[in-house]
């Protein structure tokens, strides 16, 4: 029996753009190994590592709890205020995320693997076969975060501010799949593309 080529799925967008949701759906519908940068990222800034301490001599560590570990919502408050001490963090964390998710992705024994990132900027070239944007229109994700968790519009906007831009993620994906819609016609695009384009 021939067995299926391994195919590696980049997905990003937006905050509140519905990675997790079409992450869920390839899950479940299509059988696809799921790895998230930012929990790798976290464990790659766990107290004692050597991300955490190359973080903390860039940054500082005004965003480190009395513990030591990182408090999120510090971090959040110092990188998304920050363009630069935003980029800082990520070329120090991410070349490590990439080397970490490269190889568990590699090693899955699903024919589907797909690593959802909030940036690829930073991504070696060959890692991914194809990289995806998931799209859903700037109100619409703001409606959908205020609703389901409760964050602020102007939080939203601060967020949207400090991440890529709308035509920069378009550059960089090869792929649309719009989200503006139910879930339910954003399922009906990953099968097109799965079941029918890059089968
Ligand atoms: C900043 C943190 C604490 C915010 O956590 P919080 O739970 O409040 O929000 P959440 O994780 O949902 O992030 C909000 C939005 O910001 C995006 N985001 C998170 N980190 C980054 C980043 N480094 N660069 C750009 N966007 C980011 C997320 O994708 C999401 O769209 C957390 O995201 C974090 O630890 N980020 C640093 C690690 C990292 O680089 N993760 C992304 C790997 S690609
Ligand atoms: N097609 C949809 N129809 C209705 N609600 C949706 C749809 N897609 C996502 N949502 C809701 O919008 C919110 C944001 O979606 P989701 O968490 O998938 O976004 P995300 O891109 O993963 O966010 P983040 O960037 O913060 O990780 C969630 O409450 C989710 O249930």
């Amino acid at each position: 029996m021939e067995t299926q080529k391994k195919r590696i799925i980049g997905i990003t967008g937006g905050v509140g753009a519905g990675k997790s949701t079409v992450l869920a759906l390839l899950r479940e519908k299509f059988g696809a190994d799921v790895f998230l940068a930012d929990t790798c990222a976290h464990e790659l800034m766990e107290p004692g590592t050597r991300g955490l301490e190359q973080v903390v001599q860039a940054l500082g560590g005004s965003f480190l709890a009395p513990d030591g570990s990182v408090d999120k919502k510090a971090l959040a408050q110092r990188i998304f205020h920050d363009k630069e001490a935003l980029r800082t963090m990520n070329a120090i964390i991410h070349p490590l995320v990439w080397e970490t998710l490269g190889k568990r992705a590699e090693a899955s024994g699903r024919s589907l693997a797909v690593i959802e990132a909030a940036v690829f900027d930073t991504a070696p070239d060959g890692l991914f076969d194809e990289i995806w944007y998931v799209y859903a229109d700037p109100e619409c994700r703001i409606r959908r975060l205020m609703e389901s968790r409760g964050y602020s519009r102007e939080k939203c906007e601060r967020i949207i501010e400090s991440q890529s831009s709308e035509e920069e993620y378009r550059a960089r994906c090869s792929r649309v799949i719009d989200n503006s819609g139910s879930s339910l016609e954003t399922e009906k695009q990953l099968k097109e593309i799965l079941c029918h384009e890059i089968c």
